[in-house]
Protein backbone atom coordinates (compact mmCIF):
# COMPACT_ATOMS: atom_id res chain seq x y z
CA UNK A 1 0.00 0.00 0.00
CA UNK A 2 1.34 3.60 -0.42
CA UNK A 3 2.65 5.13 2.48
CA UNK A 4 -0.01 8.13 2.52
CA UNK A 5 -2.56 5.55 1.87
CA UNK A 6 -1.49 3.19 4.98
CA UNK A 7 -0.85 6.34 7.37
CA UNK A 8 -4.30 7.28 6.50
CA UNK A 9 -5.39 3.85 7.12
CA UNK A 10 -3.98 3.89 10.19
CA UNK A 11 -5.81 7.25 11.47
CA UNK A 12 -9.15 5.99 10.31
CA UNK A 13 -8.21 2.72 12.54
CA UNK A 14 -7.21 4.81 15.86
CA UNK A 15 -9.37 3.94 18.71
CA UNK A 16 -8.93 8.24 18.98
CA UNK A 17 -8.00 10.14 16.47
CA UNK A 18 -6.48 14.38 17.25
CA UNK A 19 -7.63 16.48 14.88
CA UNK A 20 -7.26 20.22 14.49
CA UNK A 21 -10.54 22.33 12.88
CA UNK A 22 -9.67 25.38 11.27
CA UNK A 23 -12.60 28.09 11.35
CA UNK A 24 -12.34 31.34 9.53
CA UNK A 25 -15.46 33.24 9.02
CA UNK A 26 -17.36 36.12 7.40
CA UNK A 27 -16.35 38.61 10.14
CA UNK A 28 -12.35 38.06 9.38
CA UNK A 29 -11.60 38.51 13.09
CA UNK A 30 -9.25 36.02 12.84
CA UNK A 31 -8.31 31.94 12.56
CA UNK A 32 -10.11 29.41 15.18
CA UNK A 33 -7.60 26.59 15.98
CA UNK A 34 -9.63 23.96 18.01
CA UNK A 35 -7.29 20.47 18.86
CA UNK A 36 -9.70 17.76 19.35
CA UNK A 37 -9.75 14.16 21.03
CA UNK A 38 -12.39 12.38 18.91
CA UNK A 39 -13.82 9.01 18.80
CA UNK A 40 -16.84 6.73 17.32
CA UNK A 41 -18.44 8.63 14.69
CA UNK A 42 -22.21 9.48 13.33
CA UNK A 43 -24.35 9.57 16.73
CA UNK A 44 -22.02 8.00 19.00
CA UNK A 45 -18.68 10.49 17.72
CA UNK A 46 -17.01 11.83 21.18
CA UNK A 47 -15.18 15.03 21.32
CA UNK A 48 -13.06 16.53 24.16
CA UNK A 49 -12.08 20.10 22.96
CA UNK A 50 -8.57 19.99 24.03
CA UNK A 51 -7.24 23.30 23.14
CA UNK A 52 -8.61 26.30 21.68
CA UNK A 53 -7.23 29.58 20.69
CA UNK A 54 -8.43 32.21 17.84
CA UNK A 55 -5.67 33.80 16.13
CA UNK A 56 -6.51 37.68 15.07
CA UNK A 57 -6.02 38.23 11.74
CA UNK A 58 -3.24 41.42 12.11
CA UNK A 59 -4.79 44.47 10.05
CA UNK A 60 -2.54 44.11 6.96
CA UNK A 61 -4.02 40.70 6.45
CA UNK A 62 -7.48 41.71 7.23
CA UNK A 63 -6.99 44.13 4.38
CA UNK A 64 -5.46 42.18 2.14
CA UNK A 65 -8.88 39.52 1.95
CA UNK A 66 -11.51 42.52 1.98
CA UNK A 67 -9.69 43.28 -1.53
CA UNK A 68 -11.90 40.43 -2.69
CA UNK A 69 -14.03 40.06 -0.14
CA UNK A 70 -17.41 39.03 -0.87
CA UNK A 71 -16.77 41.40 -4.21
CA UNK A 72 -18.21 41.24 -7.81
CA UNK A 73 -15.14 42.72 -9.55
CA UNK A 74 -11.80 41.93 -8.19
CA UNK A 75 -8.45 41.40 -9.34
CA UNK A 76 -7.46 38.00 -10.56
CA UNK A 77 -3.90 38.22 -9.42
CA UNK A 78 -4.99 39.60 -5.96
CA UNK A 79 -7.30 35.57 -5.47
CA UNK A 80 -4.56 33.43 -7.08
CA UNK A 81 -2.05 35.43 -4.79
CA UNK A 82 -4.14 34.70 -1.60
CA UNK A 83 -4.81 31.15 -2.15
CA UNK A 84 -0.95 30.13 -0.92
CA UNK A 85 -0.24 33.67 1.05
CA UNK A 86 -3.21 32.83 3.39
CA UNK A 87 -2.58 29.01 3.56
CA UNK A 88 1.45 29.81 4.62
CA UNK A 89 0.18 31.71 7.14
CA UNK A 90 -2.67 29.38 8.77
CA UNK A 91 -0.17 26.96 8.72
CA UNK A 92 2.27 29.44 10.34
CA UNK A 93 -0.25 30.10 13.05
CA UNK A 94 -1.25 26.25 13.38
CA UNK A 95 2.52 25.71 14.10
CA UNK A 96 2.67 28.40 17.10
CA UNK A 97 -0.57 27.36 18.55
CA UNK A 98 0.85 23.52 18.71
CA UNK A 99 3.59 24.87 20.61
CA UNK A 100 2.04 27.22 22.97
CA UNK A 101 0.32 24.29 23.98
CA UNK A 102 3.47 21.80 23.83
CA UNK A 103 2.18 19.44 21.55
CA UNK A 104 4.14 18.56 18.72
CA UNK A 105 2.89 18.45 14.87
CA UNK A 106 3.42 14.33 14.93
CA UNK A 107 0.99 13.59 17.61
CA UNK A 108 -2.30 15.40 15.33
CA UNK A 109 -3.51 12.90 13.13
CA UNK A 110 -5.00 15.36 10.90
CA UNK A 111 -6.55 19.22 9.74
CA UNK A 112 -9.57 20.26 8.99
CA UNK A 113 -9.70 23.51 7.08
CA UNK A 114 -12.31 25.32 6.38
CA UNK A 115 -10.51 28.09 4.54
CA UNK A 116 -11.71 31.68 3.99
CA UNK A 117 -14.92 31.58 2.09
CA UNK A 118 -14.18 34.74 -0.67
CA UNK A 119 -17.77 34.65 -2.09
CA UNK A 120 -20.92 32.50 -1.77
CA UNK A 121 -23.73 32.65 -4.48
CA UNK A 122 -26.67 30.38 -4.33
CA UNK A 123 -28.90 30.46 -6.88
CA UNK A 124 -31.48 32.64 -5.07
CA UNK A 125 -28.52 35.47 -4.75
CA UNK A 126 -27.26 35.31 -8.59
CA UNK A 127 -30.57 34.50 -10.53
CA UNK A 128 -29.14 33.09 -13.10
CA UNK A 129 -30.91 30.48 -14.34
CA UNK A 130 -28.14 28.79 -16.23
CA UNK A 131 -25.65 28.53 -12.82
CA UNK A 132 -25.97 26.28 -10.08
CA UNK A 133 -25.52 27.11 -6.57
CA UNK A 134 -22.00 28.10 -5.98
CA UNK A 135 -19.70 29.33 -3.08
CA UNK A 136 -15.94 29.71 -3.45
CA UNK A 137 -13.21 28.90 -0.03
CA UNK A 138 -10.04 30.22 -0.66
CA UNK A 139 -6.32 28.77 1.45
CA UNK A 140 -5.53 25.75 -0.11
CA UNK A 141 -4.78 22.11 1.41
CA UNK A 142 -1.62 21.19 0.35
CA UNK A 143 0.10 24.06 1.85
CA UNK A 144 -0.92 23.80 5.02
CA UNK A 145 -0.21 20.08 4.80
CA UNK A 146 3.32 20.65 3.49
CA UNK A 147 3.82 23.35 5.54
CA UNK A 148 2.75 22.00 8.81
CA UNK A 149 3.73 18.13 7.96
CA UNK A 150 0.13 16.91 9.17
CA UNK A 151 -2.50 15.28 6.20
CA UNK A 152 -4.95 18.26 5.91
CA UNK A 153 -9.07 17.88 4.66
CA UNK A 154 -9.89 21.19 3.16
CA UNK A 155 -12.98 22.67 0.52
CA UNK A 156 -15.43 20.69 2.60
CA UNK A 157 -18.14 22.87 0.79
CA UNK A 158 -17.98 21.70 -3.43
CA UNK A 159 -19.28 17.96 -2.67
CA UNK A 160 -22.40 19.53 -0.82
CA UNK A 161 -23.20 22.11 -3.74
CA UNK A 162 -22.39 18.90 -6.13
CA UNK A 163 -24.78 16.80 -4.30
CA UNK A 164 -27.78 18.83 -4.47
CA UNK A 165 -26.66 21.60 -1.45
CA UNK A 166 -25.83 25.35 -1.10
CA UNK A 167 -22.59 24.34 0.00
CA UNK A 168 -23.90 25.91 3.65
CA UNK A 169 -24.45 25.57 6.71
CA UNK A 170 -22.75 22.48 7.24
CA UNK A 171 -23.06 23.20 11.14
CA UNK A 172 -26.29 20.30 10.76
CA UNK A 173 -23.98 17.22 10.73
CA UNK A 174 -21.65 18.46 13.05
CA UNK A 175 -24.75 19.67 15.69
CA UNK A 176 -26.41 16.41 15.01
CA UNK A 177 -23.65 14.05 15.97
CA UNK A 178 -22.42 16.22 18.55
CA UNK A 179 -25.43 17.88 20.62
CA UNK A 180 -28.87 15.43 19.89
CA UNK A 181 -30.01 14.84 23.18
CA UNK A 182 -33.13 12.46 23.36
CA UNK A 183 -36.08 13.80 24.72
CA UNK A 184 -35.02 17.59 24.39
CA UNK A 185 -35.81 19.43 21.15
CA UNK A 186 -32.94 21.69 20.76
CA UNK A 187 -32.11 24.64 18.84
CA UNK A 188 -28.48 25.21 18.10
CA UNK A 189 -27.99 29.09 17.01
CA UNK A 190 -24.95 30.43 16.11
CA UNK A 191 -24.59 34.38 15.91
CA UNK A 192 -21.62 34.95 13.34
CA UNK A 193 -20.93 37.18 10.76
CA UNK A 194 -24.39 35.34 9.31
CA UNK A 195 -26.40 34.03 11.31
CA UNK A 196 -27.91 30.16 11.55
CA UNK A 197 -29.58 27.71 13.63
CA UNK A 198 -29.89 23.58 13.65
CA UNK A 199 -32.99 21.70 14.89
CA UNK A 200 -31.96 18.50 16.51
CA UNK A 201 -35.39 16.48 17.67
CA UNK A 202 -35.84 15.27 20.65
CA UNK A 203 -37.07 11.94 19.14
CA UNK A 204 -33.26 11.86 17.22
CA UNK A 205 -34.48 11.20 13.78
CA UNK A 206 -32.22 12.19 11.47
CA UNK A 207 -34.86 12.82 9.11
CA UNK A 208 -36.28 15.50 11.57
CA UNK A 209 -33.10 17.38 11.56
CA UNK A 210 -33.12 20.87 9.83
CA UNK A 211 -30.32 23.57 9.65
CA UNK A 212 -30.68 27.13 7.55
CA UNK A 213 -29.28 30.78 7.48
CA UNK A 214 -31.51 33.18 8.77
CA UNK A 215 -29.99 36.18 7.65
CA UNK A 216 -26.98 38.41 9.30
CA UNK A 217 -25.56 38.61 12.36
CA UNK A 218 -22.90 40.66 12.89
CA UNK A 219 -21.92 41.36 9.54
CA UNK A 220 -23.55 44.65 8.81
CA UNK A 221 -22.94 45.64 13.02
CA UNK A 222 -19.43 45.09 12.19
CA UNK A 223 -19.69 47.36 8.98
CA UNK A 224 -21.16 50.37 10.26
CA UNK A 225 -19.17 50.27 13.53
CA UNK A 226 -15.99 50.50 10.90
CA UNK A 227 -17.11 53.21 9.23
CA UNK A 228 -18.88 55.13 11.85
CA UNK A 229 -16.27 54.43 14.72
CA UNK A 230 -13.37 52.98 13.37
CA UNK A 231 -13.37 49.72 15.54
CA UNK A 232 -13.84 46.18 14.63
CA UNK A 233 -16.94 45.53 15.87
CA UNK A 234 -19.92 47.29 18.25
CA UNK A 235 -18.39 45.33 21.92
CA UNK A 236 -20.96 44.90 24.18
CA UNK A 237 -23.47 46.97 22.37
CA UNK A 238 -22.32 50.04 23.88
CA UNK A 239 -23.17 52.30 20.58
CA UNK A 240 -26.31 50.31 19.81
CA UNK A 241 -27.56 51.09 23.43
CA UNK A 242 -26.76 54.61 22.87
CA UNK A 243 -29.38 55.05 19.95
CA UNK A 244 -33.00 54.05 18.91
CA UNK A 245 -34.64 51.99 16.58
CA UNK A 246 -35.70 53.62 13.25
CA UNK A 247 -38.56 51.77 12.58
CA UNK A 248 -39.14 53.22 8.87
CA UNK A 249 -35.49 51.99 7.94
CA UNK A 250 -36.04 48.91 10.33
CA UNK A 251 -39.14 47.99 7.89
CA UNK A 252 -37.40 48.31 4.58
CA UNK A 253 -34.59 46.59 5.96
CA UNK A 254 -36.64 43.70 6.23
CA UNK A 255 -38.14 44.10 3.12
CA UNK A 256 -36.36 41.55 1.34
CA UNK A 257 -37.27 38.69 -1.07
CA UNK A 258 -34.66 36.23 1.36
CA UNK A 259 -36.50 36.17 4.32
CA UNK A 260 -39.84 34.49 2.07
CA UNK A 261 -37.17 31.67 1.20
CA UNK A 262 -37.43 28.54 1.98
CA UNK A 263 -35.54 26.79 4.59
CA UNK A 264 -32.73 25.46 4.30
CA UNK A 265 -31.64 29.26 2.09
CA UNK A 266 -27.99 30.40 2.77
CA UNK A 267 -26.79 34.27 2.23
CA UNK A 268 -23.59 35.91 2.91
CA UNK A 269 -22.09 39.83 3.01
CA UNK A 270 -22.11 39.62 -0.97
CA UNK A 271 -26.15 40.77 0.00
CA UNK A 272 -26.16 41.80 3.66
CA UNK A 273 -23.79 44.46 3.02
CA UNK A 274 -23.39 48.65 3.29
CA UNK A 275 -24.90 48.89 -0.31
CA UNK A 276 -27.60 47.01 0.42
CA UNK A 277 -28.34 49.35 3.53
CA UNK A 278 -27.39 51.95 1.91
CA UNK A 279 -30.52 51.17 -0.64
CA UNK A 280 -32.45 50.39 2.81
CA UNK A 281 -32.16 54.21 3.56
CA UNK A 282 -32.92 55.77 0.49
CA UNK A 283 -36.11 53.65 0.00
CA UNK A 284 -37.74 54.69 3.79
CA UNK A 285 -35.91 58.40 3.92
CA UNK A 286 -33.66 57.49 6.46
CA UNK A 287 -30.61 58.85 4.88
CA UNK A 288 -29.85 61.03 7.73
CA UNK A 289 -30.00 59.28 10.98
CA UNK A 290 -27.32 59.19 13.67
CA UNK A 291 -24.49 56.56 13.52
CA UNK A 292 -25.99 55.60 16.89
CA UNK A 293 -29.30 54.92 15.47
CA UNK A 294 -28.21 53.41 12.60
CA UNK A 295 -26.52 50.37 14.55
CA UNK A 296 -29.63 50.21 17.24
CA UNK A 297 -31.69 49.80 14.39
CA UNK A 298 -29.18 46.82 12.74
CA UNK A 299 -29.06 45.23 16.17
CA UNK A 300 -32.84 44.70 15.89
CA UNK A 301 -32.93 44.04 12.15
CA UNK A 302 -30.23 40.97 13.29
CA UNK A 303 -32.56 39.96 16.29
CA UNK A 304 -36.03 40.40 14.16
CA UNK A 305 -34.79 38.15 11.45
CA UNK A 306 -33.46 35.48 13.35
CA UNK A 307 -36.70 35.45 15.96
CA UNK A 308 -38.77 35.58 13.11
CA UNK A 309 -37.12 32.77 11.53
CA UNK A 310 -37.34 30.72 14.74
CA UNK A 311 -40.90 31.01 15.01
CA UNK A 312 -42.03 29.79 11.85
CA UNK A 313 -40.24 26.32 12.73
CA UNK A 314 -41.85 26.47 16.54
CA UNK A 315 -44.58 24.50 17.61
CA UNK A 316 -47.24 26.23 20.39
CA UNK A 317 -47.22 22.87 22.41
CA UNK A 318 -43.51 21.97 22.57
CA UNK A 319 -40.60 22.80 24.56
CA UNK A 320 -37.41 23.81 22.79
CA UNK A 321 -33.80 24.28 24.56
CA UNK A 322 -31.62 27.21 22.79
CA UNK A 323 -27.78 26.87 22.82
CA UNK A 324 -26.48 30.15 21.27
CA UNK A 325 -22.93 30.16 19.92
CA UNK A 326 -20.88 32.61 17.80
CA UNK A 327 -19.19 35.84 18.35
CA UNK A 328 -23.16 37.14 18.64
CA UNK A 329 -23.72 35.17 21.65
CA UNK A 330 -21.56 37.93 23.43
CA UNK A 331 -23.44 41.25 22.15
CA UNK A 332 -25.68 41.08 25.73
CA UNK A 333 -28.54 43.45 23.27
CA UNK A 334 -28.74 40.98 20.62
CA UNK A 335 -29.06 38.29 22.82
CA UNK A 336 -31.89 40.43 25.47
CA UNK A 337 -33.73 41.13 22.45
CA UNK A 338 -33.89 37.28 20.94
CA UNK A 339 -34.80 36.60 24.51
CA UNK A 340 -37.49 39.30 24.83
CA UNK A 341 -39.11 38.28 21.56
CA UNK A 342 -39.21 34.81 22.17
CA UNK A 343 -40.12 34.35 26.02
CA UNK A 344 -40.93 31.08 25.82
CA UNK A 345 -37.60 29.43 25.33
CA UNK A 346 -34.71 28.83 27.45
CA UNK A 347 -31.45 30.32 26.52
CA UNK A 348 -28.02 28.21 27.23
CA UNK A 349 -24.61 28.45 25.87
CA UNK A 350 -22.88 25.30 23.37
CA UNK A 351 -20.50 26.32 26.46
CA UNK A 352 -23.15 24.22 28.77
CA UNK A 353 -22.39 21.29 26.43
CA UNK A 354 -18.67 21.24 27.23
CA UNK A 355 -18.07 23.20 23.52
CA UNK A 356 -17.26 26.70 24.06
CA UNK A 357 -19.58 29.20 21.95
CA UNK A 358 -16.34 30.32 19.77
CA UNK A 359 -14.57 27.31 19.37
CA UNK A 360 -17.82 25.79 17.71
CA UNK A 361 -17.72 26.19 14.50
CA UNK A 362 -13.77 24.96 14.56
CA UNK A 363 -15.34 21.63 16.28
CA UNK A 364 -17.88 20.77 13.51
CA UNK A 365 -15.37 21.08 10.98
CA UNK A 366 -13.26 18.46 12.79
CA UNK A 367 -16.33 16.68 13.11
CA UNK A 368 -16.45 16.55 8.95
CA UNK A 369 -13.08 15.36 8.86
CA UNK A 370 -13.83 12.54 11.19
CA UNK A 371 -16.84 11.78 9.31
CA UNK A 372 -14.84 11.30 5.82
CA UNK A 373 -12.15 9.24 7.46
CA UNK A 374 -14.15 6.80 9.76
CA UNK A 375 -18.21 7.84 9.13
CA UNK A 376 -20.45 5.56 7.44
CA UNK A 377 -22.52 8.49 6.08
CA UNK A 378 -25.75 9.56 7.88
CA UNK A 379 -29.07 9.84 6.04
CA UNK A 380 -31.05 13.15 6.57
CA UNK A 381 -34.18 12.37 4.43
CA UNK A 382 -35.99 15.05 3.09
CA UNK A 383 -34.35 17.69 5.17
CA UNK A 384 -32.56 19.24 2.05
CA UNK A 385 -29.15 17.39 3.65
CA UNK A 386 -27.26 15.44 1.34
CA UNK A 387 -25.92 12.11 2.89
CA UNK A 388 -22.13 12.74 2.14
CA UNK A 389 -19.14 12.96 3.65
CA UNK A 390 -16.92 15.82 2.47
CA UNK A 391 -13.58 17.31 2.44
CA UNK A 392 -10.36 16.89 0.12
CA UNK A 393 -7.72 15.34 1.28
CA UNK A 394 -3.81 17.11 1.34
CA UNK A 395 -0.80 14.36 2.23
CA UNK A 396 3.04 16.31 3.44
CA UNK A 397 4.82 14.51 1.08
N1 LIG B 1 -18.30 41.46 23.29
C1 LIG B 1 -18.91 41.52 22.11
N2 LIG B 1 -19.89 42.40 21.89
C2 LIG B 1 -20.52 42.50 20.70
N3 LIG B 1 -20.18 41.72 19.63
C3 LIG B 1 -19.21 40.82 19.79
C4 LIG B 1 -18.53 40.65 21.01
N4 LIG B 1 -17.59 39.67 20.84
C5 LIG B 1 -17.70 39.25 19.55
N5 LIG B 1 -18.65 39.95 18.91
C6 LIG B 1 -19.07 39.82 17.50
O1 LIG B 1 -18.73 38.56 17.00
C7 LIG B 1 -18.05 38.68 15.75
C8 LIG B 1 -17.19 37.46 15.51
O2 LIG B 1 -18.06 36.37 15.46
P1 LIG B 1 -17.64 34.95 14.87
O3 LIG B 1 -16.18 34.76 15.08
O4 LIG B 1 -18.59 33.97 15.42
O5 LIG B 1 -17.94 35.20 13.34
P2 LIG B 1 -17.48 34.35 12.09
O6 LIG B 1 -17.18 32.93 12.50
O7 LIG B 1 -16.42 35.10 11.40
O8 LIG B 1 -18.80 34.40 11.21
P3 LIG B 1 -19.58 33.25 10.41
O9 LIG B 1 -20.05 32.25 11.42
O10 LIG B 1 -20.71 34.00 9.78
O11 LIG B 1 -18.66 32.71 9.40
C9 LIG B 1 -17.31 39.99 15.87
O12 LIG B 1 -16.97 40.52 14.61
C10 LIG B 1 -18.34 40.84 16.62
O13 LIG B 1 -19.28 41.38 15.74
C1 LIG C 1 -20.40 30.08 2.66
C2 LIG C 1 -20.02 30.22 4.09
O1 LIG C 1 -18.86 30.30 4.42
N1 LIG C 1 -21.03 30.24 4.97
C3 LIG C 1 -20.81 30.31 6.40
C4 LIG C 1 -21.23 31.67 6.94
O2 LIG C 1 -21.01 31.74 8.33
C5 LIG C 1 -22.22 31.36 8.98
C6 LIG C 1 -23.11 30.98 7.86
O3 LIG C 1 -22.62 31.81 6.81
C7 LIG C 1 -22.95 29.49 7.46
O4 LIG C 1 -23.83 29.27 6.38
C8 LIG C 1 -21.54 29.14 7.01
O5 LIG C 1 -20.68 28.61 7.98
C9 LIG C 1 -21.01 27.58 8.87
C10 LIG C 1 -19.77 27.08 9.54
C11 LIG C 1 -21.78 26.40 8.27
O6 LIG C 1 -21.56 26.02 7.14
O7 LIG C 1 -22.57 25.83 9.01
Amino acid sequence: MNGNLRRLFNIADKPVRRIIGLMSGTSLDGLDVALCAISGSGMDTRVTLEHFDTVPYPVEVKAEIRKVFAKDTISFQQLCLLHPWLAALHAKWILQCLSKWCVAPSEVDLIASHGQTVYHSPKILHQLPDFPNATLQIVDGDHIAVHTGIITLSDFRQKHIAAGGEGAPLALYGDYCLFSQKGEDRIMLNMGGIANFTFLPGDLQATGVFVTDTGPGNTLLDAFAREYFQVDYDKDALFARQGQVNEALLTALKDNPFFNEQFPRTTGPELFSKTYVRQAQERSNTTAISSYDMLATLTHFSADTITDALQRILKPDKNYAVYVSGGGAHNPLLVDLIRARLPQLRLHTTGELGIAGDAKEAVLFVILANEAIAGEGIDFGKSGMPAITMGKLSFPA
